[in-house]
């Protein structure tokens, strides 16, 4: 009695150790909708077409291992039964030189099949990466906003190889198995049925445990990836804050933070580990039993006479290969669910569709004139209950600026990127030159504007490459003609390799105004006539903020510039000010119609000018 206890007690925490943990939901990375192997197929498929031919070259290679295989063993039977039994040396040397010409030949097939497989998985890989990130960057601002960068970019790298490892690697494993017990089954049929027959028992065994793994293991390796992603995530959102995180002390919480998530994999991971490292010793007795039992059984046919000694051992030469394929498949079935596990996340990216597409037939927008209209504009942003923007309408023409000034959540931002079509409006319309944004196509809209942000953008390259990424095709002269517009020219000279310096990642080698003088470079090259200005002196203190106003006015002259500003200050010489209010706009005029009303915007403007003219105290 208590020894069964005991092997329940047993059972029970060998399921417990075999457990995939179920993931949290709501985590930071939810896991993706299943999909099924075939549907994996048919969705990657068409990525490896281009290189049908080299991957047919490569199954035919793969074809040819197994048929040398045979054919060594083979060999090897002619040199027991007619060179080392008889002890003739009549065949030594014609055997010897089979043998030889075998390897040379093994070695070419071997070279070119891993040449040729290796250079088409790669370009499949190539192929689907920069698809899958062409495909990002078609979606709109409103998905990436609400996804984590760092699971993107595990998705981008780890999932894709995994589709590579089945679509490709796989199939090319699989048939060279498949062909492989082909050969080797049909080769022990030749030298004794009766063998044959027996040694095939361990098959369904071989079968039956492997469906039993691959049901875990698949279960394990969904979980994996899905807590790749979530390391990325955490890793990126963490390191991208880096200032935040030391200037709150928060390292070792965040460390703590990163730590917890890789407990997750490491737990999925030593799950998929136990999974596998118990599928191999399992399959190695079966395996070794099938092999004892035929010495046997061979050993009983031998004394009958039924079947040489040279037949004998190349049968168990033949069976030990047989059951390698076979140990194979079962070891793919759960590369296959490791695959499909990576395919998932990539199929669910690939199938978000833009929320803001380019119309069928879109209106042609060539260089406009720069007539811009909000017609009672309303506009909510996904899973939000209440408008971001409501019934907004006004109208700003070239030469003219017009500034939306309000507090923080009012709306303003959001004018900007209705007028950039990152989001189409729910109700109203936004045109310029009288052409509706929605039928004219994204990137012709954007040609169009200019746009210098609160936290400038820059990319982690030279300086050059910065100014010129609003127009690659800029000259030189046109590049520093823009540099010294921006007021920008004499602190690029004095950087250490001038033009050429790296600005770092998000330019953090440079401070907050020169960023701001290098956007405004990048939008005099550019060159648009509608001009978007969205908070660019925001953080900069009084001296900085004046060198980056000065040039920014040069920007604006003759093009229709659209300010977004909490400073009142900067924007009084606009040619109309709204300002927004919950989305709404509460008051709208001139600088001096407005102060002349008397309502929110006045007393606004002049709590902002009392507080720029306090005397500002030393620090002690
Ligand atoms: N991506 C988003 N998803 C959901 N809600 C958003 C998103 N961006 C902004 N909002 C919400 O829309 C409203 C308007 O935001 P918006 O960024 O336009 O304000 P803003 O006036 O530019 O603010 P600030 O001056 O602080 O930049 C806010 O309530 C904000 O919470």
């Amino acid at each position: 009695m208590r020894a069964m206890t005991r092997i329940f007690a047993f059972l029970a925490r060998l399921r417990a150790l075999l457990a995939v943990p179920t993931p949290e939901s709501g985590g930071l990375v939810e896991q993706a909708p299943v999909v099924g192997v075939r549907e994996i197929f048919r969705r990657f498929w068409p990525y490896a077409r281009p290189y049908r031919w080299w991957w047919a070259l490569v199954v035919l290679l793969v074809l040819v291992g197994p048929v040398l295989d045979t054919v060594t063993i083979w060999l090897f039977k002619i040199l027991v039964d007619e060179v080392l039994v008889p002890r003739d040396f009549e065949l030594f040397f014609a055997l010897g030189g089979a043998y030889l010409g075998i390897t040379v030949l093994s070695g070419i097939v071997g070279f070119t099949d891993e040449y040729v497989s290796t250079w088409v998985a790669e370009r499949f890989l190539l192929d689907l990466r920069t698809d899958l990130f062409g495909h990002l960057h078609g979606l709109s601002i409103g998905f990436l906003d609400r996804r984590k960068i760092g699971d993107m970019l595990s998705r981008l790298t780890g999932d894709v190889y995994a589709i590579e490892n089945l679509v490709l690697s796989g199939t090319i494993q699989a048939l060279s198995y498949l062909f492989k017990i082909v050969l080797f089954t049909g080769a022990l049929f030749v030298l004794s049925w009766r063998l044959a027959v027996v040694s095939l028992i361990a098959v369904p065994a071989f079968w039956a445990s492997a469906r039993y793994f691959s049901r875990r293991i698949k279960a394990a390796s969904r979980e994996k990836r899905r807590r790749s992603g979530t390391i990325g995530a955490v890793a990126e959102e963490s390191l991208s804050n880096a200032s935040l995180v030391k200037a709150y002390g928060r390292e070792s919480a965040e460390t703590d933070r990163f730590h917890r998530e890789n407990l997750g994999s490491f737990a999925a991971e030593m799950v998929a580990t136990r999974l596998h490292a118990l599928f191999t010793p399992l399959i190695d007795l079966l395996e070794i039993g099938g092999v004892l039992l035929i010495v046997g059984l061979g050993t009983w046919e031998l004394s009958r006479g039924s079947i040489s000694l040279g037949g004998l051992l190349v049968f168990l030469g033949y069976l030990s290969q047989l059951y390698s394929p076979v140990r194979g498949f079962g070891r793919l079935t759960n590369t296959v669910y490791a695959a499909s596990a990576g395919a998932e996340r990539i199929i669910e990216l690939l199938d978000q569709v833009p929320e803001v597409r380019d119309p069928v037939r879109p209106r042609g927008l060539g260089r406009v004139h720069g007539d811009v209209v909000f017609d009672d504009v309303s506009f909510r942003y996904p899973s939000t209950d209440c408008d971001a923007v409501h019934r907004i309408s006004f109208d700003v023409h070239s030469g003219q600026t017009i500034a939306l000034v309000g507090a923080s959540g009012s709306g303003k931002s959001t004018t900007g990127k209705l007028l950039l079509r990152f989001y189409d409006p729910d109700s109203g319309a936004v045109t310029i030159d009288g052409v509706d944004l929605r039928e004219a196509e994204q990137q012709a809209v954007r040609r169009n504007i200019s746009v210098v942000l609160q936290d400038a953008l820059v990319v982690d390259d030279s300086v050059w490459e910065n100014i010129v990424w609003g127009r690659p095709d800029a000259t030189e002269r046109e590049v520093l003609e823009a540099a010294r517009s921006a007021d920008a020219h004499e602190f690029i000279t004095a950087l250490p390799d001038g033009y050429r310096t790296r600005v770092g990642a998000h330019g953090r080698l440079l401070s907050g105004g020169q960023r701001q003088r290098i956007a405004i470079a990048r939008a005099m090259l550019r060159d648009a006539p509608i001009l978007l200005l969205d908070e660019p002196t925001v953080g900069l203190d009084a001296a900085s903020s004046a060198r980056v106003l000065a040039p920014l006015r040069r920007l604006m002259v003759d093009r229709t510039s659209i300010v977004v500003s909490h400073n009142l200050i900067t924007v009084r010489d606009a040619n109309l000010i709204l300002l927004l209010d919950h989305g709404r706009i509460a008051e709208s005029g001139t600088h001096a119609e407005l102060m002349h009303r008397d309502g929110g915007y006045a007393s606004l403007y002049r709590l902002q000018q009392r507080d720029s003219t306090l005397p500002q105290r030393e620090p002690a």
